[in-house]
């Protein structure tokens, strides 16, 4: 199992009312799964506390067989580097760098990922460009890509050096209809190819069509309930 939680409970610092409460929630390895709900109940917050972002006492969060709790801040920062890439509404690219470079970035900050690596590091960020149909710009700068350019970029640096999970908030809510539906092909198509486990969250419930299955916010996390 790549994700397994039990029992989390979280609130935010001087908030007076939980925003996570679920008893269990898992991601077997190799599955895509897709995360709804409506606004404000909890979907980023669940992505903080499985990517190690935000440290909850309350509960276990298992990761590729790691308890989160069991990690200490640092630990927690390469651990999250190691096993978990991530694509993120904004992508973070580092505008002056090319599209290869910053697909390379998570190989600088991780021996494990750059381990896993069967060829040499540029040649496989050049493949995974290649397979998210970037053969073209793997030397542009990304700051001079286009948002839909810039998202695959963003995907083929979550999945190089094949992390067990990656985690999506919202990737396709800058692309237009078509480029959401190519996009999540080719997400989904890389993370099979390299055996990740894929945790999207997004409020289009025209992306289900991509994932083995939709688990709802407001059936699994009672604190939506309470409120
Ligand atoms: N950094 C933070 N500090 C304090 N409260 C926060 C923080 N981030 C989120 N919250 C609160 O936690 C609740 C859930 O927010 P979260 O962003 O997880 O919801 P969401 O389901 O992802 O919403 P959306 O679909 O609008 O992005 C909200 O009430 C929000 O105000």
């Amino acid at each position: 199992m790549t994700v397994e939680l039990i029992d989390l409970r979280y609130t935010w610092p001087g908030s007076s009312q939980p925003v996570l409460d679920i008893k269990s929630f898992t991601v077997n390895a190799g599955e895509r799964v897709l995360l709804r709900g409506p606004s404000g109940c909890g979907k980023s917050t669940l992505l903080a506390a499985l990517s190690g972002v935000i440290d909850v006492p309350g509960g276990c969060v298992r990761i590729a067989g790691q308890d989160l709790g069991a990690l200490a801040g640092s630990q927690r920062d390469a651990f999250r580097a190691d096993h978990i890439g991530l694509i993120f509404q904004v992508f973070n690219l580092i505008p002056w760098l090319s599209a290869r470079d910053n697909v390379l970035l998570p190989c600088r900050f991780s021996s494990v990922r750059r381990r896993r690596l069967s060829d040499a590091a540029t040649t496989t960020a050049t493949a995974l460009l290649d397979a998210l149909g970037l053969q073209d710009q793997a030397d542009s700068k990304a700051g001079t890509l286009s948002i839909g350019q810039q998202q695959r970029v963003a995907a083929a640096r979550a999945m190089i050096g094949a992390p067990e999970l990656v985690l999506a908030d919202e990737p396709t809510s800058a692309l237009d209809p078509e480029a959401k539906d190519r996009f999540m092909e080719l997400l989904s198509a890389e993370a099979a190819r390299t055996g990740a486990s894929l945790l999207v969250v997004s409020h289009d419930p025209g992306l289900e069509r991509h994932f083995d299955r939709t688990v709802h916010m407001t059936d699994i996390n009672a604190a939506v309930v309470a409120r």
